[in-house]
Order: structure tokens, then C-alpha cells, then sequence
């Protein structure tokens, strides 16, 4: 059964369409980001499910009930904001207790869900404390606390640990993972990281201009970007314009790359950590890789990896290599290797402009 259905749903502003038939299903119990750079249109995506924005077209239905004119209180919501939002007059216990009270949950079964919500999320010492004494970090478990003891037919989170410093942000990540599978929670997650995003998720919705772009198991949209979009989001640095000629696919500044599947598309990305930086002498082109004569012109030391930035010709090309094997220095004459099976076929994008490596 799909739990949480946004069906067909668009949304203007004035004259700007910031959601264009957005259609996403997230199934019971599954985790569900929402990926995109800021403005993407994730935020009033979340808002119109939660019933903070109204929809201008399309549905909202949350276990088979259409909800999208319902109050946002008398929702099976609960929401997760990225500055926490509690109370702050209120106790550690008496936010955790807030959505409890308001469903008229009898008195005993409330002090018994948030006492055994605090062990859980590890704050069951901080009961008794007001907001304004705790961490950042406590005061997000406290929040998370707050929307899970309710049990609601979805959670929904906006960028929740963008607050937090990178080290608490996966070890919260970790624990927000294992509570939401373990409680079989429904999750929409919004997120501009796409590392959280990757950490996290059953699925993932990469949004673009108010679009869907692509949607699908982390593994799936890292490893096949269908767009130009999707690609330089997940990190494909190198995306070539071209088109495919007879034997091989051939951009615009002349590199002829093999395609493992032959396919007549607009664009192509290569992964600069599948880019093989190597002597001029030992390179060596066929169907199974292509070898450009490059020079460095930049080298940046990232401890385990250096990253490599060559020419080849008017192409910008750039490579990670393992810090082992990075001994080449700025101004070196190299050869830059690609193997065709780590050549992406890419469609142009469907919502906003993208930058392009310049040729
Ligand atoms: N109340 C509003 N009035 C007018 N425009 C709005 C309103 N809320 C959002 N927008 C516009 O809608 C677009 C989408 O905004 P939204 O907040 O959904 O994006 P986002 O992907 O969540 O980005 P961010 O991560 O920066 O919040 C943006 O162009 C924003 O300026």
C-alpha cells in the first residue's frame, strides 16, 4: 500500500511556478529524500504535504485519505525543522508529551511513550531540562523525540542536521537511519547533501526548478544519472558535449570517447575518480578506452586523493587519483585514460539552466 501519495501537484507564486506536476509516492515504512540545490522547490514540496502551503492543482493523500484540504493539525503528520523549533518554556518532557496531549492520549500511556522515546533517541538524563540548556544536537534529538512518539503516518524533516557539525551530523544520521527502520517509519526527508541523501534513503527524488528530475535508489542515481543535472550533482565533474559519430561519440572540443553502449546522445560525464592519470608512453586507445595527451594545470592535495586539473586541447579534463598514485606535478605532459564503461550516456536537463565544463 502507498502510504504517502503527492499526486500530481503544482504550485505558484505570483507569476512563478515553483512546482510543476510534481508527482512522488513514498510507500509505507520507506525513507524518502528530497534532493536538489536551494530553491529547487523541496521546502513548498514538504509545506504542501504538512498543509502549511496549499496546492494550486494535484492531491496530497496520506494512507489512502485524500488530505490535501485538511488542517495541518489534524494531519497524521509530524514535522522536523532544521532550527528545531521547540518549546522553549516547556521541559525536555513536556515537548516530547506536547503531541500526545494534543491527541488525547490517556495520561499514564504518555509518561510511559516518552519515557521509553528518551531511552531510544539516549536523552532520557535531559527529562527534566529546558530547551535553552542543551546542545544543538540534544536539542535535535529532542525534536526528533517530539514528532516520532506520536507515531504519525508520515514524518516529514526539512535539512534537520544542516545545524549540526559534520561529526555529529553522520553519527545523528546513523542513529536517525536505524530509529526510522527499526519503527518502520514512513520518512520524507529534505536535503540539499547529497551524501545525506545517499546515507540515508530507500529512494531518492532529485529535484531541478520544480521538477523531478530523476527518481531512485541511492545506488541507481549515483551510479546512472539519466540527466546533465543529476550527473553534476552527484559529482560527475566532467560532462562533454558532442554528439555520436560512426565509431565513437565525439564532443565538441574533439574528444572521441568510446560508449560502451552506443547510444546518439547530447551529452556524456565521466567521474573524475574513473579518470586514470598516466605516463604519455604507456597510453593506448581501443573499444575498451580512450587516451588523450593532456598537461596539468592544477593539483590539489586532499590527503587520500589528489585532484588533478589537465587540458587536452580546449577540454578541461579533471581527475582524482588515489594519493599513492599521484606522482605527477603542475605542468607535466600525461595522458588522461577513460574506459568505456565509465562513459555516462546523459539527456539534457528538463528544469534549469546547468553550467557546463567550458570546451
Ligand atoms: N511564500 C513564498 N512567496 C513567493 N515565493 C516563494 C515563497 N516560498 C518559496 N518561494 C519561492 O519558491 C521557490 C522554491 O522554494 P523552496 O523553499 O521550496 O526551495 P528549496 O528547494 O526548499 O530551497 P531552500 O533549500 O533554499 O529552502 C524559490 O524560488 C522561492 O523563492
Amino acid at each position: 500500500m502507498t502510504n504517502l501519495l503527492i499526486d500530481h501537484v503544482a504550485k505558484t507564486y505570483g507569476d512563478k511556478a515553483v512546482l510543476h506536476d510534481i508527482h512522488i509516492e513514498v510507500p509505507e515504512g520507506q525513507f524518502v529524500s528530497l534532493l536538489g540545490p536551494s530553491g529547487c522547490g523541496k521546502t513548498t514540496t514538504l509545506n504542501i504535504v504538512a498543509g502549511f502551503v496549499a496546492a494550486d492543482k494535484g492531491k496530497v493523500l496520506l494512507g489512502g485519505t485524500d488530505i490535501t484540504s485538511a488542517a495541518p493539525y489534524s494531519r497524521d503528520t509530524a514535522i522536523v525543522f532544521q532550527n528545531y523549533a521547540l518549546f522553549p518554556h516547556m521541559k525536555v518532557e513536556d515537548n516530547v508529551a506536547y503531541g500526545l496531549r494534543a491527541r488525547k492520549v490517556a495520561k499514564s500511556e504518555i509518561a510511559e511513550r516518552v519515557r521509553e522515546i528518551l531511552r531510544v533517541m539516549g536523552i532520557s538524563e535531559l527529562a527534566g531540562r529546558y530547551p535553552g540548556q542543551l546542545s544543538g544536537g540534544q536539542q535535535q534529538r529532542v525534536a526528533v523525540a517530539r514528532a516520532v512518539v506520536v507515531r504519525p503516518g508520515a514524518l516529514l524533516m526539512d535539512e534537520p542536521l544542516s545545524n549540526l557539525d559534520a561529526k555529529l551530523r553522520a553519527e545523528i544520521r546513523i542513529e536517525l537511519r536505524a530509529l526510522q527502520k527499526n519503527l518502520n517509519q514512513t520518512v520524507l526527508f529534505v536535503t540539499h547533501d547529497q551524501e545525506e541523501a545517499l546515507s540515508m534513503s530507500d529512494r531518492i527524488v532529485v529535484m531541478n526548478g520544480g521538477r523531478v528530475e530523476q527518481m531512485g535508489a541511492p545506488d541507481d542515481v549515483f551510479k546512472r544519472p539519466e540527466t546533465v543535472f543529476v550527473a553534476d550533482f552527484m559529482g560527475v565533474e566532467n560532462i562533454f558535449k558532442g554528439s555520436s559519430g560512426e565509431r565513437a561519440w565525439t564532443s565538441d572540443s574533439g574528444l572521441a570517447l568510446p560508449l560502451a553502449d552506443a547510444r546518439d546522445v547530447a551529452y556524456v560525464g565521466v567521474r573524475p575518480s574513473e579518470i586514470d592519470v598516466i605516463e604519455p608512453e604507456s597510453a593506448h586507445t581501443g573499444d575498451e578506452s580512450a587516451s588523450f595527451p593532456a598537461s596539468i594545470t592544477e593539483r590539489t592535495y586532499l590527503g587520500n586523493s589528489v585532484r588533478y586539473q589537465m587540458q587536452s586541447g580546449s577540454q578541461r579534463i579533471v581527475a582524482l587519483v588515489p594519493q599513492t598514485r599521484a606522482r605527477f606535478d603542475v605542468g607535466a605532459e600525461v595522458s588522461a585514460r577513460i574506459a568505456a564503461a565509465s562513459v555516462l550516456p546523459l539527456a539534457a536537463s528538463k528544469g534549469g539552466a546547468v553550467e557546463l565544463v567550458p570546451a
